[in-house]
């Protein structure tokens, strides 16, 4: 495995004297060793009294549960003990047991399951506290541990002690209260404090009072907690109006039948029916779900729940009998769609469920990416500017700029593997035009080809001049690939083109440009800078993902490329060679990849979706409805290495299927990378221009090429061997391209084309041209194919004169069908072509064809 860039998180152990420990245990280790002088060993920090806490709060909670139920059985025995051990705690330290104290005379044992402690304790916080609602601390105890132990929040610490504190004395006073009803004893029911605290509250207001008071806390303390409504009184003095409109409520919420469903709804009148109702539906306003269930309830008229609409206005709607004016609240209907669409998801579930997602790289399921061994390491990849020559530069940028009188407040360096960029911030009052305008006088200073100026640096308010390194750094390709950025990467189709200025490894996403127009004088660069775009994606997809379409007018720049011709390449159906360097077959090429599109275009409707990522997700988690008209779409790219030549030869022809694939390939996953050594207006014609955003610029001779290529300088300024320039319509970034060498490409191509490859390279559609129609009649009856009688047969049975159903259950290629077709519509099997229908069947049935296919035969023999 390749090592993914740096490894280490951070290097704050650099400076640790102590040699470096990998161990997490040995550094924890450290951590407590350092700590010693500080804290001694169970300090919170390290959690340890926190867990004991935590285990003996837990511990306590079911302690005090077995001993508060065993309490609630055995209270009498555990009283009579406590009772004639004259309050029993002092027992407790002398180690007599429950049978001495019972041998000694004392006729009644404590029977609490925990013992002596157990009933000492029950009784204590029972009895002579706060009775049953004693049970409450076990809550405390139990949320307490449980936030110590595990380090869950169950509740608000502060809340549950609250609240619990309030309940035990709240409940303890309450249940006094209704005791004392009864009895006027104390009881265990509400324990000395309850029974205390009533009789205190009884003399100083009374039972009416304490009542009162216990209900005005209740209440309270509800309010508190969860801000309750007092509405219901209202609602029954005025049935009518209230089911209608709430008082209360600024938001009015308003229930109604099933029947009412019927869309649009009317604004309930206040008819009697509904206030049977409104009780009832109250409650199941409270539960949002009904709402949500509105599909079935929309659908089917027996549905019982109500239905909760809520009105936009916050306004009160008194509602008077005469002059009411009916609102209809239109309810969105279920689209739908969906429903269909969620019987095609359960569908789709059951047969990923049965057959697994669609593995579209099952064919080549052994498939071995290139790995980066195949690539060399070019130059040392180090930067090698030196101190010295960049404060040379810098002072002589200085010394030209105040001969002309301009101030430099700051001046700062960016090394870059060609070029370092020398970022100023010229004096207050500078004007920038005046920089711009000593281009040629710096470049003379510095006696240096190649310097750029921007003025002023986009977003950083600097001015920057760019100045070639004396000893330029070559990029190599391995260092671009082995990098963690590149690897890791989730670009659909990611172009590793080299560094910036700043060093940067640079990757963009042919998927998202969606083509590319490259352009630069000869031997710039050009070829290194497409074999780089084709070997980043060889490197990050598999054959079943991408295929190229190479055009290569010049006949040797693209020909390393023949032997990946039955993993990556795609052409026209019956053509010898896969890249394609014949200008007529370029025009075909370009016409049949429109045919592509459409297609393509055709199953995403068919699929309902948007783009090739969509489409493929749908087909591979099988949610397309008739799988049998769909196929694993891949990416396909275009690579025309010379398109002047091209432009020259075939000028209208290439121009107009370039343009209409710019213009809509990109949904369809079709990009275009167009590479041209002469970036003349005549070549890159204005519709061609607007349909490439993204364009590469290696060195170009004149300031003219460069604006044709960039709309704007700068091309023309670049040092050549790699250097360029990358714009994406707003951003103009100065790249070093990566470097890939012959050998290099050529053994990428061996490593994929040495692998069990598609038994073809990818058929595109045919495309007849003008002058090239083929007639039915032209077939020779003794020429047919040998698969004719197979197709008519299959023709027959499906009653589809379809050339894709050929195709498809025969597995042949578009053109081999095509013939097929016309083939049987020469012997009068099928109708002729209706354009998008599909041709008539001439024959009913298989019996039928079958004597027709004899008389067929008989001439033969
Ligand atoms: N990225 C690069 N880093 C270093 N050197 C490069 C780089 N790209 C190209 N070169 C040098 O420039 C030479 C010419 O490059 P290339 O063949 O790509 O030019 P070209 O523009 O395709 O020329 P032509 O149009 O004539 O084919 C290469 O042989 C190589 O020495």
């Amino acid at each position: 495995m390749p090592v993914k860039g740096n490894q280490f998180k951070s290097n704050s152990f650099k400076d640790d004297d102590q040699p470096r420990q990998t161990s997490g245990k040995v550094d924890k280790e450290r951590g407590i060793k350092k700590a010693l002088p500080k804290m001694p060993r169970f300090d919170m920090e390290n959690g340890r009294a926190a867990k004991i806490a935590g285990l003996f709060s837990l511990l306590l909670s079911v302690y005090f549960l077995i001993a508060f139920t065993s309490y609630l059985f055995t209270w009498q025995e555990d009283q009579s003990y406590i009772s004639q051990t004259n309050g029993g705690w002092h027992n407790l330290a002398t180690g007599q047991t429950m049978h001495e104290i019972a041998d000694a005379g004392t006729p009644v044992i404590a029977q609490n399951w925990l013992g002596k402690f157990g009933a000492l304790l029950s009784n204590q916080f029972i009895y002579e506290w706060f009775g049953v609602a004693s049970f409450i601390f076990i809550f405390i105890f139990f949320v307490l541990g449980y936030r110590l132990l595990f380090k869950v929040r169950l509740f608000s610490m502060v809340k549950t002690l609250a609240y619990s504190i309030f309940c035990i004395v709240f409940l303890s006073t309450a249940i006094g209260y209704f005791h004392a009803f009864i009895t006027d004893y104390p009881h265990f029911l509400e324990g000395g404090f309850g029974y205390w605290c009533n009789r205190l509250l009884d003399a100083q207001v009374g039972p009416a009072g304490t009542g009162g008071l216990l209900v005005f806390l209740a209440l309270a303390v509800l309010v508190i907690a969860y801000n309750i409504d007092f509405k219901i009184p209202s609602r029954k003095e005025k049935p009518v109006n209230a089911m209608a409109v709430d008082e209360v409520t600024p938001e009015p919420v308003e229930l109604i039948d099933e029947e009412d469903i019927d869309i649009p709804v009317e604004w309930p009148r206040g008819n009697g029916n509904r206030v049977k109702d409104t009780l009832a539906a109250q409650v199941n306003a409270v539960k949002p779900e009904p709402v949500q269930q509105q599909p079935p309830m929309v659908q089917t008229p027996t549905y019982h729940e109500p239905i909760v609409l809520t009105p936009t206005t916050t306004a009160r709607h008194e509602p008077e009998e005469e002059d009411e004016i009916p609102l209809t609240i239109d309810v969105n209907r279920p689209m739908p769609e969906l429903a269909v669409e969620k019987a095609d998801d359960v569908k789709a579930q059951e047969l990923v469920n049965k057959f697994g997602i669609y593995d579209h790289r099952l064919d080549l399921a052994s498939y071995k990416f290139p790995h980066l061994d195949l690539l060399e390491n070019h130059g040392s990849n180090k930067i090698s500017v030196n101190a010295e020559e960049l404060e040379a530069n810098k002072n002589k940028i200085v010394e030209t700029l105040n001969h002309y009188n301009i101030e430099i407040d700051k001046i700062k360096a960016t090394i870059g593997p060609t070029v370092t960029l020398y970022e100023i911030i010229p004096a207050p009052g500078v004007r920038i035009s005046k920089i711009k305008n000593l281009e040629d006088d710096i470049a003379l200073s510095l006696a240096a080809l190649g310097i750029r100026i921007i003025a002023p640096m986009p977003g950083k308010g600097t001015i920057g001049i760019e100045v070639p390194n004396s000893s330029p750094e070559m990029v190599s390709m391995r260092s671009i690939l082995a990098t963690e950025k590149f690897q890791t990467t989730t670009m659909d189709l990611p172009i590793a083109l080299g560094k910036t200025i700043s060093n940067e490894v640079f990757i963009a996403d042919l998927a998202k440009m969606p083509h590319l127009l490259v352009a630069g004088a000869t031997g710039q660069g050009k070829s290194v800078g497409i074999n780089a775009i084709l070997v980043s994606l060889l490197f990050k997809k598999h054959p079943a993902e991408l295929k190229f379409v190479l055009v290569d007018p010049k006949k040797v720049e693209l020909t390393l490329f023949r032997k990946i011709e039955r993993h990556f390449l795609a052409k026209l159906p019956d053509e010898a060679d896969a890249i394609i360097t014949d200008t007529k077959k370029v025009v075909n090429t370009l016409n049949s990849l429109c045919i592509e599109m459409d297609q393509r275009y055709d199953l995403l409707k068919d699929a309902q979706v948007r783009n090739l990522k969509e489409y493929n997700a749908k087909f591979v988690n099988r949610k397309i409805s008739d799988p049998e008209k769909h196929r694993y779409l891949p990416f396909i790219v275009l690579v025309i290495d010379e398109f002047a030549d091209l432009m020259m030869t075939a000028g209208k022809e290439v121009e107009v299927p370039i343009a209409r694939i710019a213009q809509l390939a990109r949904a369809v996953g079709i990009h275009l990378v167009i590479a041209t050594q002469r970036p003349s207006v005549n070549i890159i014609t204005g519709t061609i221009k607007a349909n490439f955003p993204s364009r590469l610029a290696f060195r170009v001779l004149s300031k003219i090429d460069s604006r044709t290529i960039l709309d704007a300088g700068g091309a023309d300024q670049l040092i050549g061997r790699g250097d360029m320039l990358f714009s994406t319509g707003s951003d103009l970034i100065r790249l070093q391209c990566a470097f890939v060498d012959t050998p290099e490409v050529e053994a990428i191509s061996n490593f994929i084309g040495e692998q069990r490859g598609y038994p073809t390279a990818m058929l595109l559609p045919e495309y007849v041209g003008e002058g090239e129609t083929s007639s039915a009649k032209e077939y020779d009856p003794d020429d047919r194919d040998p698969m004719f009688e197979e197709a008519a047969r299959l023709i027959v049975l499906h009653q589809q004169g379809s050339t894709s159903l050929i195709q498809r259950k025969m597995k042949l290629g578009y053109n081999r069908a095509g013939r097929i077709i016309d083939q049987l519509e020469a012997a009068g099997i099928v109708g002729a072509f209706e354009g998008s229908k599909a041709r008539d069947v001439l024959y009913p049935d298989e019996y039928s064809l079958e004597r027709y296919l004899e008389t067929l035969q008989k001439p033969k023999d």
